[in-house]
């Protein structure tokens, strides 16, 4: 249970913790708020943040800096359900963790629709640090597994009733599906690589740039215990 703040509303009158003093308070009052850094949590991951660069849907970059943040409880579980890849001689590729809510409000007003991209009225599980984009590694070779479609591919071949694909594609994406379930993660129907961590319905919504967490993060460490 959180303790209630009287956070602001965005234009879509969802509240957003869009100031770094209410994240500093939430992360206070309770550590699992806090966006934690995934290149820390997972030094042998590979990344490849495409909203960071150009390559995306939306052809152009979206995000000044290719980090990967993740509320702390998610964080954890993806760290163990990548120990348990690495027995399999799998590693994980992330694209995309926690996104700030601004950045949903744009894939919402830029591409319309509200199953490829989240309702801004409702904000996306990301948002929450409660969602993660990613697909799996060998770890023998470094290349990236086949998966049924592309990254970002709003497709049916995208989503997980689609069987027509090669089976090694169809056992990777089960491997991965069964690795995130393990670990308290769900799928979302429509996309292969989204997974979302259980209790994300009652967790904060975050407006905030991955520069501007960094900073918060670091301060919150650099400040004496009491
Ligand atoms: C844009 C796509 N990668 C995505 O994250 N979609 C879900 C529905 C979201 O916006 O939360
Ligand atoms: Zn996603």
């Amino acid at each position: 249970q959180q303790p209630t703040y009287d956070l602001p509303k965005s234009k879509y009158g969802l509240p957003v913790v869009n100031d770094v003093t209410i994240y500093q308070k939430i992360v206070a009052a309770n550590p699992d708020n806090e966006l934690v850094d995934m290149r820390q949590i997972l030094p042998d991951a590979q990344f490849d943040v495409t909203y960071a660069h150009t390559n995306n849907f939306l052809k152009r970059k979206l995000y000044p800096t290719a980090d990967v943040f993740m509320r702390k409880p998610a964080a954890l579980a993806i760290r163990q359900a990548h120990e348990n890849l690495k027995k399999q001689g799998l590693g994980m590729l992330l694209f995309d963790g926690y996104r700030p809510y601004a950045i949903t409000v744009l894939f919402y007003e830029e591409h319309g629709d509200t199953t490829f991209v989240a309702d801004p009225r409702k904000g996306s599980r990301h948002n929450r640090g409660m969602a993660i984009d990613l697909t799996l590694f060998d770890r023998k070779t470094g290349k990236r597994l086949s998966m049924p479609s592309n990254y970002d591919e709003s497709t049916p071949r995208a989503f997980h009733t689609y069987m027509q694909s090669d089976s090694a594609s169809l056992t990777h994406r089960a491997i991965l599906k069964a690795e995130m379930e393990r670990v308290g993660f769900s799928i979302f129907p429509w996309e292969w690589w989204h997974y979302d961590f259980q209790g994300w319905e009652s967790c904060f919504t975050y407006d905030l740039s991955h520069k501007a967490i960094r900073q918060a993060n670091k301060k919150g460490k650099s400040r004496p215990a009491k």
